[in-house]
């Protein structure tokens, strides 16, 4: 699997959290990060677009994070991510920059996933989603990481 992010992280804790999370994932998770773009909002859009579409793997599986994207719950979450892993694609998830996705990435996207309808600071979305794919493949796995709470 693979997450395209723009910005870096230069946070050491918020690089330990994704850290915690990321070191114990099967399959593993290779995050790369962009640079932000520059320019103005439009100009800063396009060009972290044409980055992000540049790095992206041939016959890529594209899950883009988008505020308009899917609400599922991670019982939900955990068999489509299986679904997708034993398509055979690389399953590659996308988190924008301040500006968000440019609607190019959006409509290259294969699926799109919100985590809900609040705005998060990107460098909050890669954290808690490596926490979200680390809980999906627990779930997977049968392990006791996830308590689902509910009957
Ligand atoms: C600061 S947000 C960008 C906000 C931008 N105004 C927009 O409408 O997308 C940076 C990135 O974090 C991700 N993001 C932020 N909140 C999200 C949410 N609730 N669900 C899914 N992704 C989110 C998206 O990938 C977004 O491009």
């Amino acid at each position: 699997m693979r997450l395209i992010a723009v910005g870096r992280m230069k946070d050491s804790h918020e690089r330990a959290l994704v850290d915690r999370y990321v070191k114990r994932l099967n399959p593993s998770l290779t995050i790369t990060e962009l640079p932000d773009g520059k320019g103005s909002p439009a100009e800063i859009k396009r060009r972290e677009a044409d980055a992000i579409l540049s790095v992206l793997p041939d016959r890529a599986f594209v899950v883009v994070l988008d505020l308009a994207g899917k609400l599922v719950s991670s019982e939900v979450f955990s068999q489509r991510l299986g679904e997708w892993l034993e398509a055979g694609r690389d399953v590659c998830f996308i988190i924008g920059g301040a500006e968000g996705l440019d609607a190019t990435v959006v409509t290259r996207a294969d699926a799109s996933l919100s985590l809900g309808s609040l705005t998060w600071p990107h460098m909050l979305v890669r954290i808690m989603l490596v926490e979200q794919i680390y809980r999906a493949r627990a779930i997977a796995a049968g392990h006791p990481y996830h308590r689902s709470g509910r009957p």
